[in-house]
């Protein structure tokens, strides 16, 4: 199984060690296409600030969604790149978990929590602590449908 793993990166990079956390468990069902994205080496400056590299990283990353089995987003710290993401997602229907945590004290876009539909792209609240149950649930899901 082939695992898109969104998570911000230019967005700012607070949340680094939780995507790392993420990305290990999602290792353990497939291989994960974005797994530069939970690097502690990766600054919020992305992985090449020049022009050619971010079409190349565009281009890539579309390529890489088109190619993905499913994708996991860990939404919490907004990301422009991360909802440009989901919103090619949502058209490609792809099977989508977004990962949401509300004790950061921040209120979710419209245009991502609004987007959920209960089947296809599912949007879920968590707290850290549940990082690894949550994404048991999804995959385990994933199995019956
Ligand atoms: O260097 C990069 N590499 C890369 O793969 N991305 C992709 C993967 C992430 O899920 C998402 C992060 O977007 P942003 O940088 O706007 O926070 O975009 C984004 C950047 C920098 O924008």
């Amino acid at each position: 199984m082939k695992v898109y793993f969104c998570g911000s990166i230019r967005g700012g990079r607070d949340d680094v060690a939780l995507y790392r956390r993420i990305v290990e468990k999602l290792q353990s069902y497939g291989t994960v296409l974005t797994e530069h994205v939970s690097s502690t080496e990766l600054s919020d400056r992305g992985e090449d600030a020049s022009a050619a590299g971010d079409k190349f990283i565009h281009d890539r990353d579309v390529d890489w969604l088109r190619q993905s089995d499913v994708v996991v987003a860990e939404v919490t710290q907004p990301s422009l790149g991360v909802g440009y993401e989901l919103g090619r997602v949502v058209d490609m229907k792809k099977k989508t978990l977004c990962m949401f945590r509300p004790l950061s004290g921040r209120v979710l876009s419209a245009m991502i929590r609004g987007a959920d539909d209960g089947e296809r792209f599912v949007v879920r609240d968590y707290s850290e602590d549940e990082v690894e149950n949550v994404l048991e649930e999804f995959f385990n899901t994933l199995k019956r449908s």
